[in-house]
């Protein structure tokens, strides 16, 4: 380790803002923060969720580099600004865009601005069910199952799913598209000035859990494979990739323009970069067969293993990556589509009528009734969260599927849907918002039985995101699911704090990732013990979890089967 103070940033760009963190890369002390809401993201812009489609505009990502990085430099002063050695970025994925030859988002050319295909793909997008099943199919014909390091199902979540929908339904994107990177790809490419698709480094992470890179297969699968998906896709191959980076290599220094615009020096390393969760998991001091759950709009589910022997496969799962999380380490990663997302859900329905009928009201002024409808909304989940502790678990049948956004793992189905059964004339909003939570935390034991299962040991549980931080009652239930401790990582910002260490790696602060985690990685804030007394009753209510799972399974299939 070098001796000088110095710091790092890190940008970790999540599914509605994007928080920049300055870390002391001596102490890993965080000594400022700030958080930019994407703005045509919050007005529901190029997206339609009744059609499972999701689009972030890269100006989005652009305005909230420049509002949050300016704001920590203020924060900070010029002085520590000019001690600032790095930049790691951290994204959601699998989230590509389709680019020119000179890697710029179609979005960002004359023709394209207001086109949602050439846009970023946002993870949540699932337009591509079609395209996952026909890469599904033709994965089982050849002679290489090529989704083996990926769970052996590939989703619509995913990169070539992504790719061959929008290829399809809008030529004139396809016809313009060069190339397709990942939005982990291109931040840091954008920040070194990168001005050459084909120079750009793709991250390990990103290749591996969703693209179908493995080295084994001397990176993607050969372009007769996807030409035999579709003749769409000939050629694409040739100008994608075939090297992967860890995300302790430096991209490049920032160029001279965004050393301006940020109000930075340009002697500054930016490092490859990854997905959120498993940079999250570096923040959270992840270690060996421990399970960090990275708790947000959705759950990512990562565990780290040594790479020995014979490497054996894990099903339904997204994927098993060397150096996916820790260079040298396999990274498994699993996860929920939904989650926070679920509570969100609620809240939007519950909200309906609280806004139409305050608004409505002539009893009280404008001004306050916006208040009270902030405040209201403000304290929904919480009084919800509140009301719901109260209730006996599994006393009064209500019972939910968490599958409001598909089923992630295990095993990838995202033509499933939630479901909320056992509602009577008893059915309240707490009781129902109760049988939701405990769906998302039986979801979640779901994944754990499926790792136990294959073989996968799980030595303890990590958590960190936004529900982590902010409910204690998912957390205690979550606890007493899973019949296991949790420890809950005390950063505010754990997926920044990982991008801020691996910027520290490349630029040659340390010499590797567990050295810079172990001096710059975070504290715990809490241990949620599980509680004896509801762990039977919660392993009663989940064997009737998992029934209703296989009869709304079933039947959801049957329905598409039948339905042609
Ligand atoms: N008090 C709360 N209880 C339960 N869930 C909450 C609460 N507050 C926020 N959430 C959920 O947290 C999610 C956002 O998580 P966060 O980690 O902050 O963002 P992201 O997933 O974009 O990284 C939302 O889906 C929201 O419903
Ligand atoms: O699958 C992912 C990473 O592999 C997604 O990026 C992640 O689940 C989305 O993150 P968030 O819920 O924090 O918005």
């Amino acid at each position: 380790m070098k001796s000088s103070t110095t710091y790092s940033l890190g940008l970790d760009f999540g599914s509605d803002s994007v928080r920049a963190l300055l870390v002391n890369t001596q102490t890993g002390e965080e000594l400022a923060t700030a958080v930019h809401y994407y703005k045509r993201w919050k007005e529901g812009q190029y997206c339609s969720p009744s059609e499972n489609r999701f689009r972030q505009h890269p100006l989005d990502y652009i305005e909230g580099i420049e509002a949050t990085v300016r704001s920590v430099v203020a924060q900070v002063g010029p002085e520590i600004a000019a001690q600032i050695v790095s930049i790691g970025v951290d994204t959601t994925g699998s989230t590509p865009v389709a680019v020119d030859a000179t890697g710029t988002p179609l979005a960002l050319l004359e023709g394209f601005q207001e086109n949602p295909n050439a846009m970023f793909v946002l993870w949540k997008d699932h337009t591509g069910i079609q395209e996952a099943q026909e890469i599904n199919e033709l994965c089982t014909k050849w002679d290489v199952d090529y989704s083996q390091y990926e769970g052996g199902i590939y989703s619509s979540e995913w990169f070539w799913s992504k790719i061959l929908h929008v290829s399809r339904a809008d030529a004139a994107v396809h016809k313009a598209a060069y190339s397709w990177v990942e939005h982990c790809d291109w931040v840091p490419f954008l920040l070194t000035g990168g001005e050459d698709v084909r120079q750009m480094k793709r991250s390990r992470c990103a290749a591996g859990h969703k693209a179908l890179w493995h080295e084994s297969y001397n990176g993607l699968p050969p372009n007769e494979f996807f030409v035999a998906l579709d003749p769409l896709l000939d050629g694409l191959r040739e100008r994608l990739f075939d090297k992967t980076y860890t995300s302790d290599v430096s991209v490049g220094n920032l160029s001279a323009a965004w050393a301006e615009r940020l109000g930075l020096s340009e002697n500054l390393t930016v490092s490859v970069g990854a997905f959120d969760a498993h940079m999250g998991a570096v923040g959270a001091k992840i270690e060996p067969y421990y399970l960090t759950k990275i708790m947000g709009t959705s759950t990512c589910d990562v565990l780290v293993a040594p790479v020995e022997g014979e490497e054996k496969l894990v099903k339904g799962i997204c994927g098993q990556v060397d150096g996916s999380v820790i260079p040298q380490m396999l990274g498994l990663e699993a996860g929920q589509s939904a989650f926070g997302d679920i509570y969100a859900w609620y809240q939007r329905v519950l909200a309906w009528p609280i806004e139409e009928l305050i608004s409505k009201s002539g009893l009280i002024d404008e001004a306050t009734k916006r208040k009270l409808i902030e405040e209201a909304l403000g304290n929904l989940i919480p009084e919800l969260s509140n009301a719901a502790s109260k209730e006996p678990i599994g006393a009064s049948g209500e019972l939910a599927l968490d599958w409001m956004n598909g089923r992630r793992t295990p095993d990838a189905n995202q033509n499933l849907k939630g479901v909320i059964a056992g509602i009577n004339l008893g059915s309240t909003s707490p009781k129902i918002f109760r049988a939701l939570v405990e769906a998302s935390c039986f979801g979640a034991k779901k994944i754990v039985d499926r790792f136990l299962s294959e073989g996968i040991p799980i030595k303890g549980v990590i958590a960190l995101g936004g529900v982590a931080k902010k409910s204690p009652f998912i957390m205690q239930m979550m606890a007493d699911v899973l019949n296991m401790p949790i420890k809950v990582v005390a950063s505010e910002q754990a997926c920044a704090l990982g991008a801020a260490i691996f910027g520290a790696v490349a630029a040659e602060v340390y010499g590797n990732v567990p050295e810079a985690m172990e001096r710059m990685g975070s504290a715990f804030e809490v241990v949620y013990e599980p509680n004896q007394a509801n762990v039977g009753a919660y392993a009663e209510v989940y064997e009737r979890y998992g029934r209703l799972c296989d009869t709304m399974e079933k039947h959801i299939m049957n329905q598409i089967k039948n339905n042609g």
